[in-house]
């Protein structure tokens, strides 16, 4: 692995049966870099993080330094949200599970800006936004060096979505994380990413936003034409 990657991934394939979802991928990620993961839907995005995380079969290479540790934000969590728990006690569990002290709990949740109105609340009534904050929190319980996250605000509206992404590019800043993101969201990701992955049914790619986000490249990967907005200021402006 060359010194400055922090990932090296090489010929890896992810099949489930005879169906391969990702085909003799290889990329390197620099330590401290944003790499956004985009392609259109079903192109194995999700599955290219589990593959990262070790949560799914594979084979190939993927190599992280032995002192990295990663923290997920995934989708969605599959739990039934109407069982009678309090957004504590989904922190409590995680910081159980990692025999962590409970004060690393409130560092977490100061961290996220989660008041302590919203740590007593019932994980059935919290909005978007506040869940999307407490997934954050659950991945920050283990001090992570690097955070997956996938599709960190589908659902959420713009502001919520504002929120949320700052509050990302702030915890880079301190924390020093580099960040893979998986978002359909190419204006944030134009924004927010210094690397690009596209994912396709065609040959992936892999280059900084400006080489990776034109007509060309996204209209070969979602064989269809894609438009996004720069936001810059108060006003949008289309690109192509
Ligand atoms: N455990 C599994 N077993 C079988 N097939 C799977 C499994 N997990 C994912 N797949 C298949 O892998 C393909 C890619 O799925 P994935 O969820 O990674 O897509 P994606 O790019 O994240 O899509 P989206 O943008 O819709 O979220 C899909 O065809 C999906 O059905």
């Amino acid at each position: 692995m060359n010194r400055d990657n922090l990932l090296s991934v090489r010929n890896l394939t992810v099949a489930f049966g005879d169906h391969a979802v990702i085909r003799d991928l290889s990329f390197d990620i620099p330590s401290g870099d944003t790499l956004a993961i985009i392609g259109p839907n079903g192109s194995g995005k999700t599955v290219l993080l589990k593959a990262l995380l070790h949560l799914v079969p594979y084979e190939g290479v993927i190599l992280w330094p032995s002192h990295v540790r990663l923290g997920y934000v995934p989708q969605k969590i599959s739990a039934d949200r109407q069982i009678p728990l309090l957004v504590r006690d989904l922190l409590e569990a995680k910081a159980h599970y990692l025999k962590l002290p409970r004060g690393n709990i409130q560092d977490v949740a100061d961290q996220v800006g989660m008041t302590t109105e919203l740590m007593e609340t019932s994980i059935g009534i919290v909005s978007g936004g506040q869940f999307q904050k407490l997934l954050i929190a659950m991945a920050l319980l283990g001090k992570p060096t690097v955070l997956l996250f996938d599709e960190p605000t589908a659902s959420l509206d713009e502001l919520e979505e504002e929120r949320i992404y700052e509050l990302v590019e702030n915890l880079k800043t301190q924390w020093g994380l580099t960040i893979l993101l998986v978002s359909h969201d190419l204006s944030v990701v134009h924004r927010s990413a210094n690397l690009v992955l596209c994912l396709s049914k065609g040959a992936p790619c892999i280059g900084t936003p400006d080489k990776i986000l034109t007509q060309d490249v996204l209209t070969a990967a979602y064989a269809a034409p894609q438009q996004y907005y720069m936001h810059r200021d108060s006003h949008r402006e289309p690109q192509s």
